[in-house]
């Protein structure tokens, strides 16, 4: 029978976009069931994620994977292809060290950004773009992180690239003066069928941080 494939979702979510991009890449089908994260999360997010109680969740017949690199990582693991991950070892190692960089960095570099003013605003826009800069070391003259294929690292960075736009406009300034060959990977992946499909407009990721800025008492 067809895989059933349920994702826990919040529309705006980095975390949640990630899983998307790479259900979209293995070309599956799946039902997006948006959570809402700050009135009443669903009985079902908190018995599949009882420890973190965060989406994304995929639930693949009934069984709950959590952390969105995780499931991407199942998700490479389950349907072989396209491959997301390489074949060797030394490479898949080299591909979560670096998943493991960006979930520990960009997101939290990113929000210090709209969270700040003045002194910190600068500190938190050049720590952010220190950030960026050892990401487009890792790059280099290359397609994509992996090599000349799409894959598991542009789709783990891919997600956050959605608030980056929120980032310039409250950072005052401009990734691709910055990093420009990040801008061009940004471009270049933004034109994926599989990743054009499930980005959020620009725009309605903005208005959405002047919400949670205003909701953080940042004006
Ligand atoms: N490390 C996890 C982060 C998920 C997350 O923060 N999810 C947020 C929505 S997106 O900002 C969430 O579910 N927040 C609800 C809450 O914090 O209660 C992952 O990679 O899946």
């Amino acid at each position: 029978a067809k895989d059933d494939l349920i994702l826990l979702d919040f529309w705006v979510s980095p975390f949640s976009l990630r899983v998307k991009i790479a259900l979209e890449e293995k070309g599956l089908d799946y039902e997006a069931r948006e959570e809402d994260i700050f009135g009443g999360k669903s009985e079902l997010l908190l018995k599949s994620n009882p420890i973190y109680e965060k989406v994304p969740v995929l639930l693949h017949n009934g069984k709950p994977i959590v952390e969105s690199s995780n499931i991407v990582y199942y998700i490479d693991e389950t349907w072989a292809s396209p491959p997301l991950l390489p074949a060797c070892a030394y490479g898949r190692s080299r591909a979560r060290f670096w998943a493991d960089f960006i979930d520990k960095k960009v997101f939290d570099a990113g929000s210090s950004i709209w969270k700040s003013k003045g002194e910190e605003l600068e500190s938190a826009k050049k720590e952010f773009i220190d950030i960026l800069k050892k990401l487009e070391g890792a790059l280099g003259g290359k397609d994509y992180f992996g090599g000349d294929d799409f894959g598991f690292v542009d789709i783990v960075l891919l997600g956050v690239t959605a608030w980056f736009g929120a980032y310039e406009k409250y950072g005052g300034f401009k990734i691709d003066d910055e990093c420009p060959k990040i801008g061009a990977w940004i471009e270049k992946c933004k034109k994926r069928e599989t990743v054009a499909r499930v980005l959020p407009d620009p725009k309605q990721v903005y208005e959405f941080v002047g919400i949670l800025r205003k909701m953080n008492g940042i004006e």
